[in-house]
C-alpha cells in the first residue's frame, strides 16, 4: 500500500504541492489527472525521492526510501533511451540498476519484446526503432524486475490506438499480478475504463480522490439519454432540461439541472407507454475535469 500524508512541495519560493493525502491500495490502479502544469510529474517524483518534500511517503507502512527503488518502476514522461545502444543493451544496462543479473535479462527480454508487440529485436539499435516501439522498450525497463509499485507518466502519450490497446492490457495485467499501478493521463476515457480510483490534482492542490464511479456518481445523475419520437425543441423545454443533443446514435442527450428532474421527465415522454432508451447517469470524468479545472484539459 503507498500512503502520501501531508505532502507539501515547493520549488525555491513556489509551492506546487499543498497538503496532499492519498493512499493506493495494493493490487489497484490510481488514474492522475490534472492540467497541464499542476503538479503530477512533481507527485510522482516525490514519491520517487527526486526532489525535496514536506510530509510523509509511506510504502507498505514504512517511509519510502533508496531500499525501495527496486520495488518500484517508474516510466517518466520525457523518455530517455540512449540511441546508439542496442535494445539488450539498454535494458540490460537498466536492468542492473534493480539488481537483475544479465542471465535474467536474457531470458526475460524476448518474453517481453512479444507480450509487448515490438517491432525489432534485442539486437537492434534503439534510434532505429519507430518511436512508439522506443516507448514500448522504456516499458519494459519500467518493468522487467518486476516492481510492486508502478508509477508510469502519461504512458499512452504517442501511442497508436494498436497500441494503445497493448499499454492497456499490460497495465490491467499488472493489475492482476497484484501490482499497485499510478498513471497519469490527459484521456479521460482510459482512466474511466482502467483505474478503480482517481485522483485529481488542480493547482497544486487534490480536488478530487475516491473510486471513479463514486466520484462519478457523486456528481449526481444529469445526463439523461433518451429515444423519443420528440423534436429537440421540445425536449428542451421539458423541466430541469438545460440543454438537449442529438448523438451520433441517433438518441438525445439532456443535461438536467437536478437529478430529481429524471422522474418528471420520465412521466411526460412515456405517457404510461413503452420508451425504448430511458437512461439517466453521471457526468463522465471529461465533463467532471471540466467542470472542476473549468476550461479543457490543457494549461
Ligand atoms: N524543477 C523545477 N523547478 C521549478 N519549477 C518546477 C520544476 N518542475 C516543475 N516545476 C513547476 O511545478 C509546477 C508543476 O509541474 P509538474 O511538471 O509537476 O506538472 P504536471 O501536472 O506534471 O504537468 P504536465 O501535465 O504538463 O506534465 C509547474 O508550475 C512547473 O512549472
Amino acid at each position: 500500500m503507498l500512503q502520501i500524508e501531508q505532502l507539501n512541495k515547493s520549488y525555491g519560493s513556489k509551492q506546487v504541492l499543498f497538503d496532499i493525502n492519498l493512499t493506493v491500495e495494493d493490487g489497484t490502479i490510481l488514474g492522475l489527472i490534472g492540467k497541464n502544469g499542476s503538479g503530477k510529474t512533481t507527485l510522482f517524483h516525490s514519491i520517487l525521492n527526486f526532489v525535496n518534500f514536506q510530509g510523509q511517503i509511506k510504502l507498505d507502512d514504512h517511509p519510502i526510501s533508496v531500499k525501495d527503488y527496486d520495488q518500484i518502476g517508474y516510466l517518466p514522461e520525457e523518455r530517455s533511451l540512449i540511441q546508439k545502444l542496442t535494445v539488450f543493451d539498454q535494458i540490460k544496462y537498466l536492468a542492473n540498476l534493480h539488481g537483475l543479473k544479465n542471465s535474467e535479462v536474457k531470458a526475460q527480454l524476448p518474453l517481453w519484446l512479444e507480450k509487448l508487440q515490438v517491432k525489432g529485436s534485442a539486437n537492434d539499435k534503439i534510434k532505429s526503432l519507430s518511436k512508439g516501439n522506443q516507448q514500448k522498450v522504456q516499458l519494459i525497463a519500467t518493468l522487467i524486475h518486476n516492481p510492486k509499485l508502478v508509477i508510469l507518466d502519461e504512458p499512452f502519450s504517442g501511442l497508436d490506438p494498436v497500441n494503445v490497446d497493448v499499454m492497456k492490457k499490460v497495465i490491467l495485467d499488472l493489475k492482476k499480478s497484484g501490482a499497485t499501478v499510478i498513471f497519469s493521463d490527459h484521456n479521460m476515457a482510459n482512466v474511466e475504463q482502467l483505474c478503480d480510483s482517481v485522483a485529481m490534482i488542480n493547482q497544486g492542490k487534490l480536488a478530487i480522490n475516491g473510486k471513479v464511479n463514486e466520484v462519478r456518481e457523486s456528481f449526481g445523475l444529469t445526463r439523461l439519454f433518451v429515444r423519443t419520437d420528440k423534436k429537440l425543441e421540445e425536449l428542451a423545454s421539458l423541466p430541469g432540461v438545460e440543454q438537449v443533443e442529438l448523438t451520433a446514435s441517433g438518441s438525445y442527450r439532456l443535461l438536467l439541472q437536478d437529478e430529481s428532474f429524471g422522474e418528471e421527465i420520465f412521466k411526460l415522454l412515456s405517457g404510461g407507454q413503452y420508451l425504448r432508451t430511458f437512461d439517466q447517469e453521471p457526468p463522465t470524468l471529461e465533463e467532471i475535469f471540466k467542470m472542476e479545472a473549468g476550461g479543457d484539459n490543457h494549461e
